[in-house]
């Protein structure tokens, strides 16, 4: 379904991405962790088109969007959330669903139609005619899901999506990525929390320094002694810099 070989993004001379390759299946839900500053996201927004590698190869259902818009990604069935909820402030909840669902309805009619059965889908329709500016973080998080949910993807990215949600959210939002998988999409979770990647992913994705250093079943991965000193030596770092 996706496929990325040897990636590489650098910053100057610092290789945020320095040859990482990921192949994902239909129907996984793939957890991506590893420490802060690992490369995570960076990697992220190449599958999704938001940043083209200085090298390496993307393909997505059998095209190759290396150097494919973010448009053309979600055309093809691919649509992202982003770790800082990037709502339209002055739209509507449910104005912000049609943006996503534009993608696949032109007409206003049945833009409409289809962001209120996503509306009704993720929960929202409380809150459906609520400004977006006026949300806190849960459903700012939950908007972006919805607006990505829209674009009717196949596989779907989700960037800390779970973040700076309460014990209670985090449950909620659980259940809502487990009917999204019910649905047939394939997902990608880059996630800290580990209860997250344990209770939803069936397989989990180790990013250290730009690479690939781990994967397979999540509770396996967690136990891997080279994964365990990537994350103490955040921890020892940190407690150097302190
Ligand atoms: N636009 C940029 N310019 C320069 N350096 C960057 C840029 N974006 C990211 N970096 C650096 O690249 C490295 C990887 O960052 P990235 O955000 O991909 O890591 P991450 O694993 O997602 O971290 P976190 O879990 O904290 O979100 C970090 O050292 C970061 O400071």
């Amino acid at each position: 379904m996706l496929e990325a070989r040897d990636i590489v993004v650098a910053f100057g001379s610092f290789r945020a991405v320095d040859g990482a390759s990921l192949s994902i299946g239909k129907g996984e839900i793939i957890g991506l962790i590893g420490p802060n500053g690992a490369g995570k996201s960076t990697f992220f927004n190449c599958l999704a088109g938001d940043r083209q590698p200085a090298s390496g190869t993307i393909m997505l259902r059998g095209h190759d969007v290396t150097r494919a818009t973010p448009e053309e990604h979600a055309r093809l069935g691919l649509a992202r959330s982003w770790q800082v909820p990037a709502v339209f402030d002055d739209l509507s909840v449910l104005e912000n669903v049609m943006v996503g669902a534009f993608l696949r309805h032109p007409r206003t009619a049945d833009a409409v139609a289809a962001a209120e059965k996503v509306i009704d889908f993720t929960g929202l329709r409380p809150i459906a005619a609520a400004r977006s500016g006026s949300l806190g973080t849960p459903a700012r998080k939950r908007l972006e899901i919805a607006r990505a949910l829209a674009t009717e993807p196949e596989i779907l990215l989700l960037d800390e999506a779970l973040a700076g949600l309460t014990p209670t959210e985090v449950r909620a939002a659980i259940e809502l990525v487990r009917r999204i998988h019910a649905r047939g999409i394939t997902l990608v979770i880059v996630e800290h929390v580990m209860e997250v990647i344990l209770s939803l992913a069936n397989r989990a994705v180790v990013f250290h320094q730009g690479k690939v250093i781990a994967q397979g079943a999540p509770k396996d991965v967690v136990q891997d002694p080279g994964v365990i000193e990537a994350y103490l030596g955040r921890s020892l770092n940190r407690k150097a810099r302190a």
